[in-house]
């Protein structure tokens, strides 16, 4: 339960002259919830990017390994990305479904890795593979919509199909970039609790970047901010103070606070007591 499933060293990364990421280094055992915070422009996303190899580090940028095995290191990635890749399920703030397909088509794309290349080009799947991605919109209320065009569905729907496709992937670790920056409250609540639920129910370690810290208290345990590329706070969401989130936020702190859809504070069983 305790094992490292994530882990980034001395991770750097420069667009031009600008240091996007400076020196990060975190650590995720199995089963963790952690959320990613910080203002706008702190990191998040190239952080997300690096730790699943989709953006390379600098060429002195440090070292993440996943499950235990190199993924990329100053610079390079490892030849083993594409099999280390089928692990990791990557969920983006605009789904990234195709809207010309059908959402069950669309789950399947979860299959690629598995299956031979020639079968995900000719979207012919098996009939064993159609009953996975079936069972896994029905898990998340869409098998109604299982034969619509994505584009037909909702963002809320659409983030949903995004998660089944994970879920047909089998991963083990979910990295989820802002899953619900554009979705109303209704559906973002809808999609944390299925984002939780891949956690608890699919025992996948979630590490997701969140724009509302009262999110990441309900459904994180564990909160790691960045500020201009640099981890400024790893610990307890519950140890988050107001003095802490001002610092990290400034004006919008107090905005960013509040649950989607409510004008409440989130409470957490431990009040934001301690200092900064
Ligand atoms: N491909 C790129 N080329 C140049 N600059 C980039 C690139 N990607 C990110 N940056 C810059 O790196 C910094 C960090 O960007 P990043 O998208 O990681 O931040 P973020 O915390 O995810 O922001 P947001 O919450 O607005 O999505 C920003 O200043 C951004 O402009």
């Amino acid at each position: 339960m305790n094992s490292i499933v994530l882990s980034a060293q001395s991770v750097s990364r420069r667009f031009g002259s600008h240091r996007a990421l400076r020196d990060v280094s975190l650590q995720v055992r199995r089963g963790e919830r952690v959320a990613l915070l910080g203002a706008s422009g702190s990191g998040k996303s190239t952080l997300i990017r690096c730790l699943c190899g989709l953006e390379t580090t600098d060429a002195d940028g440090g070292r993440i390994e996943a499950f235990g095995q190199l993924l990329q290191t100053n610079g390079r990635v490892s030849p083993e990305i594409r099999a280390l890749r089928r692990r990791i399920g990557v969920i983006f703030q605009q789904f990234n479904l195709v809207g010309r397909l059908s959402v069950m088509h669309n789950v399947m794309t979860g299959l690629a890795g598995e299956a031979p290349l020639w079968r995900a080009l000719a979207g012919a799947y098996r009939l064993e593979d159609r009953a996975r991605a079936l069972d896994a919109l029905s898990g998340i209320g869409l098998a109604q919509q299982a034969f619509q065009r994505a584009s037909t569905l909702s963002g809320g729907q659409q983030q949903r199909a995004a998660i089944a496709r994970v879920l047909v992937q089998g991963a083990e670790l979910v990295l989820a970039d802002e899953p619900v920056a554009s979705l109303d409250p209704q559906s973002t609540h809808r999609v944390m609790e299925h984002l939780a639920a891949l956690n608890r129910d699919a025992g996948m370690t979630l590490v997701v970047s969140l724009h509302h810290v009262a999110l990441a208290q309900r459904y994180c345990d564990r909160v790691v901010a960045l500020r201009d590329g640099a981890l400024v706070f790893d610990g307890a969401s519950s140890a988050l103070t107001p003095a802490f989130l001002q610092q990290l936020y400034g004006t919008a702190a107090a905005d960013l606070l509040h649950e989607p859809g409510t004008d409440l504070p989130h409470t957490t069983a431990h009040p934001m007591a301690l200092a900064a």
